[in-house]
């Protein structure tokens, strides 16, 4: 489980993440919605130990980040799939992780398999697609077979075949008994991904919620996405007639 206290980040006279009180719970694919600018990345951050919070804490199982004795075996992240050296193949990238965090090297495998790079794996992963890459910053994310699973915009870029495939993936780790906690703009891709859904605007917490929830009262959940983020979206483009 993944629980925010009060957690809250300024850049300058900015609040990114403004108190953010909210348990992210085991078992279901939690999906953290907001619109741009909203404090997604910055919340992920946060919990990963990347940016210090001014008040308040992110706990995984209890403990900041920093605290987990093998990171990479408790919490598996997916922030930036163009985070590897191009150079190196998928395998050897995988292989290079697995050694520092002592993970056993038949796990490699295992994780290229499940994301179906196996074919690719000794190609260099400068030379992969968008698709391929997304791929293999899964394969990193479960390399230690976390229990705790977040992913920043998985499905960007990606093709629809690619977008079912992550959310397959996704419901089935939580399936396992893992916590997904998976932020996305696209309410349309949460409504088929996510259990529960935690919606933010300007870094407060606007609504903790089912998308049955979400969208009763409503003529879809379109609408009723954009009614409670309307005031707090930053830019928006004037109608053209
Ligand atoms: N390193 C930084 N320095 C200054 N401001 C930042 C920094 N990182 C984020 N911000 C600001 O904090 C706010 C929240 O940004 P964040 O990237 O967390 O939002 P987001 O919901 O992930 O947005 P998007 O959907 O566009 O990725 C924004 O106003 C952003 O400009």
């Amino acid at each position: 489980m993944i629980e925010l206290r009060q957690l809250t980040k300024r850049y300058g006279d900015r609040i990114a993440v403004d108190g953010l009180s909210v348990r992210i719970q085991t078992g279901m694919v939690t999906g953290f919605l907001g619109p741009n600018g909203s404090g997604k990345s910055t919340t992920m951050r946060m919990i990963l130990g990347l940016d210090a919070p001014d008040h308040g804490a992110a706990l995984i199982g209890g403990v900041p980040y920093a605290d987990l004795s093998w990171p990479l075996r408790s919490v598996g992240a997916l922030l930036d799939a163009g985070a590897f050296h191009p150079g190196r193949s998928g395998r050897a990238h995988l292989t290079a992780l697995a050694a520092s965090n002592d993970v056993p090297a038949p796990r490699v495998e295992q994780v290229l398999r499940i994301v179906g790079l196996s074919g690719v794996a000794e190609r260099r992963a400068g030379s992969y697609s968008l698709g391929m890459r997304q791929r293999l910053g899964v394969a990193v994310a479960l390399l230690g077979d976390p229990g705790v699973l977040l992913l920043d915009e998985p499905v960007n870029g990606l093709d629809p075949e690619g977008i079912r495939w992550i959310r397959d993936l996704l419901r089935g780790l939580a399936a396992e008994g893992r916590t997904v906690f998976v932020s996305s703009h696209l309410i349309a891709e949460m409504a088929l991904t996510a259990d529960r859904l935690l919606i933010i605007g300007q870094g407060r917490l606007l609504a903790e919620t089912t998308v049955a929830e979400l969208a009763a009262g409503h003529d879809n959940l379109e609408d009723a996405f954009f009614r409670l983020t309307s005031q707090t979206t930053d830019y928006r483009g004037t109608e053209v007639s």
